[in-house]
């Protein structure tokens, strides 16, 4: 049976005795209340179907660029090629994108609704390029992670649960172009080790990317990938370091990620020199865990101030 069909329809409400119904059939003058009603009433359905008309005609331009978009991925392939074989992803642009959204964007709409749209297009184009899958540890707020992978990485691309955020990472390790999403909660043990071998997988975004006081999937997370082929430096560089998070804390140019009392993963401004920074701080040698675009604070947007209002 196909759905709803058991539906009856609602039939519009039609008063008996003409429908005497107060206020609407007192007769004041040469048009009766009721006609003016009926009148407003078409009113309101023209102007109804007018904007319903328009928001088609806009939702036909969308759905026309989405496809014309998608069109230039064959070519977007063909232009990879010369790279290595593996993930298309490219953060540092991804980044650059959803800044120039931020700088363009202006109205009603809140800005992380954007972003959310685009990540969508963004990981479903990124897959279509190059398939992957998500690995994602369930031991720590699993279902606030949940969130924040269907936010930033749509419906499209196949979610998978880990035991815990070792066992995401070397399934990453094991594949060519999986991802893994890991909360930055601190533990226990420090995982971010399975960061730090050769050519193994690296933090390449932290997430979430707009930043604000009052926005959906807010958990603070990375995305680690194997090595890719983006030409573009990440702005924050992640190291991993056997101090503990205290010996790091007053340090400027610093953001700790996550700690346990057996060491520090923390991310270091790239204007800092990573051997400088740890001679400087007593530290022991430290090991690169890989990188990411510098997060934007949303707070001062406007159309994002007004959202948190209501
Ligand atoms: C399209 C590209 O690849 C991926 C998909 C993107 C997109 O759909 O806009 C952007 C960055 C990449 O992660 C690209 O490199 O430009």
């Amino acid at each position: 049976m196909a759905l709803g069909g058991d539906l009856v329809p609602a039939r519009p409400f039609t008063p008996k005795n003409g429908g005497d119904s107060g206020k609407g059939s007192r007769r004041t003058g040469y048009m009766s209340d009721d006609t003016r009603d009926t009148a407003s009433a078409t009113d309101r359905q023209a102007s109804l179907a007018r904007l319903r008309q328009r928001i088609d005609t806009i939702d036909a331009e969308m759905h026309d660029l989405l496809i014309e978009r998608s069109s230039i991925i064959d070519e977007l392939i063909a232009a990879k090629q010369g790279g290595r074989k593996g993930a298309a992803f490219r953060p540092a642009r991804e980044a650059s994108m959803m800044r120039r959204f931020a700088g363009r964007h202006h109205g009603t709409l809140p800005l992380v609704t954007v972003e959310y749209l685009w990540r969508e297009i963004i990981s479903t184009f990124t897959f279509l390029q190059a398939p992957y899958r998500l690995h994602m540890p369930t031991d720590r707020r699993p279902s606030e992670l949940r969130d924040v992978a269907r936010f930033y990485f749509g419906f499209n691309v196949p979610l998978l649960e880990a035991l815990d955020a070792d066992a995401a990472i070397a399934s990453v390790a094991a594949s060519e172009t999986d991802l893994a999403l890991v909360p930055l909660v601190d533990g226990e043990t420090p995982w971010w080790q399975g960061l730090t071998r050769p050519d193994g997988p690296r933090i390449i975004a932290r997430l979430p990317f707009f930043t604000s006081n009052d926005r959906p999937a807010d958990l603070p997370a990375v995305v680690i990938s194997n090595p890719l082929d983006d030409p573009t430096p990440p702005e924050w560089r992640c190291y991993a370091t056997a101090a503990g998070p205290e010996a790091l804390d007053a340090l400027s140019g610093v953001d700790i990620l996550a700690a346990t009392p057996a060491g520090t993963l923390f991310a270091l401004a790239t204007d800092r020199d990573p051997e400088t920074f740890a001679t400087d701080a007593g530290l022991p040698p430290l090991k690169p865990a890989g990188g990411f675009a510098a997060p934007l604070s949303i707070d001062g947007d406007p159309s994002q101030q007004k959202s948190q209002t209501e």
